[in-house]
């Protein structure tokens, strides 16, 4: 198994004292889609932007494709499709030049896109089902198609590896099949994925490992091992609601 995401015993430290992960550590293989859970607050967004090297470590190391995270980031190995909230949706750019965004660090630095820019740009956009919108203001567009943008972005980048945060979010469910079966072919092509999601019942469907998260990495490995109700109950503080809906559809989990 080739490695894809290996983080040991991070601790990351705001400037406000406040420590949002101690001594995480987990790691994942290539050719894997994992759901990254945890409640409001837990750490996920620590963790991308640890994965991302947006953050100071304050202890610990951070692998991606068997690279430390500087030379992999520095190498365009690793993508992040955004929550929506994040976005400003009234800044005036085109669905192509978000997705252009991608090829950014393979340019030289005056940024002047290359046939082969144009070429990845087309392609990404033809493989989530957009092209017909490329000349569309983002905003301009519905929540799962906003979605289907990001994606096409870590496209044409070339990441192998894509930090997904709620693409479920807000999206209707012939959209979110339809991101589960692109992340399934981005699977099969060998690249890594790891997904925020509070969809935690559609988890078992589309993710074959989990990240538990509270303050540190509580458990990882493959989702009908790990996804059970006692560690959903350690990760969510005994949600009942949450936790209740989940055995129905956790195959061979133990409860
Ligand atoms: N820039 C920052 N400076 C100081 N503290 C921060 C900063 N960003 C996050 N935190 C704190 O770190 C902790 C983890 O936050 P994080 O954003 O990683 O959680 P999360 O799991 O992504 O939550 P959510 O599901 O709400 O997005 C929280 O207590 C948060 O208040």
């Amino acid at each position: 198994m080739t490695e894809g995401i290996r983080v040991d015993g991070l601790t990351v430290r705001y400037r406000t004292g406040m420590t949002a992960l101690r001594d995480a550590s987990f790691s994942l293989p290539t050719g894997t889609i994992a759901g990254l859970l945890g409640m409001n607050g837990a750490g996920k967004s620590t963790l991308f932007k640890a994965l991302m090297g947006f953050v100071p470590r304050a202890a610990g190391e951070v692998a991606l494709l068997g690279q430390p995270v500087a030379q992999a980031i520095r190498a365009q190995a690793v993508a992040y499709v955004p929550q929506a909230e994040e976005v400003d949706w009234t800044f005036p750019v085109l669905v192509e030049d978000v997705v252009m965004m991608g090829r950014y660090g393979h340019m030289g630095f005056l940024r002047r896109a290359r046939d082969a820019d144009r070429r990845a740009v087309a392609q990404a956009l033809e493989r989530v089902g957009m092209a017909e919108f490329r000349h569309r203001q983002i905003g301009e567009l519905s929540g799962g198609q906003k979605k289907r943008v990001f994606v096409a972005r870590a496209l044409a980048q070339q990441a192998r590896v894509i930090l997904l945060d709620e693409p479920f979010a807000g999206v209707d469910m012939t959209t979110e099949a339809q991101i589960m079966d692109l992340l399934r072919e981005l699977r099969a092509e060998g690249r890594v994925m790891l997904v925020a999601t509070h969809n935690i019942a559609a988890v078992p469907e589309f993710c074959d490992r989990v990240v538990l998260v509270r303050g540190t990495v509580l458990a990882h490995g493959p989702t009908a091992e790990v996804l059970t109700e006692a560690a959903l109950r350690d990760t969510f503080g005994g949600m009942a609601p949450l936790v209740e809906s989940v055995p129905l559809r956790v195959a061979g989990a133990r409860a």
